[in-house]
């Protein structure tokens, strides 16, 4: 059986008084809405933003309270502008993670004939999602990259001579753009989820609930043989299990790479804290990321000897040595 804590991914306050300010990749009608509406407190005015580096940059500004953000999906992997804005510039932190279900309606302005379709305006994420699909029921018609789903409804009800004549956006987004949907579901995987992360200023750490993920990233030393091996057993000396690892080149030329990482724990836990501990003495670079619950309520297996009660009366015992 999976031991679960009760979900509380919520995002936290609001300034006193006021109503939290949301920034989200948008526009209205994409994935990353739905995400915000999971977690936005009653009192939440949603901003919508053209990027993933303009959501946060809006939060980095203060203009917003906090963004919402695609930051993984179970297809493609890792969505790099997000792992890259959040591991440069100054620090932000992840305090709620939000799984959309995301399957793509394929729709044109009403009336469009078949033969007219040549290209298919969406997000590169979404493509690759459907892109057998596509080749099977319109064999010839290229991907043209929009910015998020939504962006492409909304471009091809608003501009004169788009370059795409069909969309994959989601089911809401059609609607909302008054499209004709010639097929919706549409996933060359059924049953994706993409996971979508809230993010707010430096400092703000949500209570440990039990079943929580902290998000790292880590800089390995340059030209030495091992660096990788010493960096994963600061993690498996002290029983504590990753659910994502990614690299990422850190921007220091060929050969230098950073790791993102979700770690399963809470850094107010002492088998987290040891790892980080362990982390920051061998690896150049540690960017704390952000501690938060995890939104299925999966609490992690803690191997014997590494329980919170373990390392207190560990240290107990040192201290009682010294005297
Ligand atoms: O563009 C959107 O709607 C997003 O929220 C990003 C995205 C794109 C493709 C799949 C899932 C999320």
């Amino acid at each position: 059986m999976v031991d679960r804590a009760v979900p509380t991914n919520l995002p936290g306050p609001a300034p006193a008084g006021e109503r939290m300010k949301i920034a989200f990749l948008g526009p209205f009608g994409t994935f990353c809405e739905q995400a915000v509406w999971q977690v936005a407190p009653t009192r939440s005015d949603l901003l919508p933003m053209p990027s993933v580096g303009q959501a946060l940059a809006a939060v980095r500004r203060g203009e917003a309270d906090r963004a919402v953000v695609p930051i993984e999906n179970s297809v493609e992997g890792g969505v790099n502008a997000t792992i890259d804005e959040l591991s440069h510039g100054s620090s932000l932190v992840i305090v709620a993670e939000m799984l959309v279900p995301v399957a793509f309606a394929f729709g044109v302005l009403p009336g469009t004939k078949q033969e007219d379709i040549h290209a298919v305006g969406t997000h590169p994420h979404a493509w690759a999602q459907c892109r057998h699909w596509v080749e099977a029921h319109y064999p010839n018609v290229i991907h043209v990259p929009t910015a998020s789903t939504a962006a492409a409804p909304e471009i091809l009800t608003s501009v004169e001579d788009v370059p795409f004549q069909a969309v994959l956006c989601s089911k809401p987004s059609a609607k909302l753009f008054e499209l004709e949907v010639l097929a919706d579901d549409v996933a060359d995987n059924p049953g994706a989820v993409t996971r979508f992360v809230m993010v707010s200023r430096e400092g703000d750490i949500p209570p440990a609930t039990g079943a929580d993920k902290t998000t790292v990233q880590v800089r390995l030393p340059d030209n030495e043989a091992g660096a990788l091996l010493t960096m994963l057993e600061q993690f498996s000396a002290r029983g504590v299990n990753l659910s994502r690892i990614e690299s990422r080149p850190s921007g220091n030329g060929l050969g230098s790479y950073s790791f993102s990482i979700d770690i399963e724990g809470h850094v107010r836990e002492e088998r987290i804290q040891a790892a980080l501990v362990g982390l920051h003495r061998t690896c150049p670079e540690v960017k704390f990321l952000g501690s938060y619950p995890r939104v299925d309520g999966v609490r992690p297996n803690i191997r014997p000897g590494t329980t919170d009660e373990d390392f207190a009366s560990a240290r107990a015992w040192i201290e009682k040595i010294l005297g």
